[in-house]
């Protein structure tokens, strides 16, 4: 059975590749979502990309996809990462791993993106990578 990569993406990364080039690229969640969906096929899985400025949408879709039986969730949470305790309860309480990712190095940056609720539940974290953290996600979800 091809099983499914949930990536997920919190708020404002629907302006990705229009705003702040020098911090986040010039690529578009549409052109990530097009180097995943190749990378993906390549590995026997299929990935499931969306992105919402809502929190309650990020909980119902993590868990959607233990409800799913996803392989894994790619987790960009955006700013909600420094600040959602719910996210953080939503993400303790689904058994699928969770791999947090960011485009940026939040510990390099602001004081107030240096602490993360998504990673104190996540599996393992990719930051810093530019978008092809994404990709670095997704393979590290093919072994699981
Ligand atoms: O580096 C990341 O991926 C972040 O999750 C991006 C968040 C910001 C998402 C907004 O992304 C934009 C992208 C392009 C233009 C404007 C915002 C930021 O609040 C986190 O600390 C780190």
């Amino acid at each position: 059975m091809t099983q499914t990569v949930y990536v997920l993406n919190g708020p404002n990364l629907n302006l990705l590749g229009t705003r702040e080039p020098e911090i986040y690229g010039s690529d578009t969640l549409d052109d990530v979502a097009a180097r995943l969906d190749e990378r993906a096929s390549a590995l026997g899985l299929v990935i499931e990309m969306r992105q919402s400025n809502h929190e309650g949408h990020l909980i119902d879709w993590l868990h959607e996809a233990q409800a799913d039986g996803a392989r894994a969730v790619i987790l960009n949470a955006g700013a909600y990462t420094h600040t959602s305790l719910a996210l953080y309860d939503a993400i303790r309480s689904i058994t699928t791993p969770v791999i947090e990712v960011h485009i940026s190095n939040p510990a390099a940056r602001e004081d107030f993106r240096h602490h993360s609720y998504v990673g104190m539940a996540a599996k393992g974290a990719i930051t810093g990578m530019g978008v092809y953290g994404y990709e670095l996600a997704l393979e590290a979800a093919a072994r699981f």
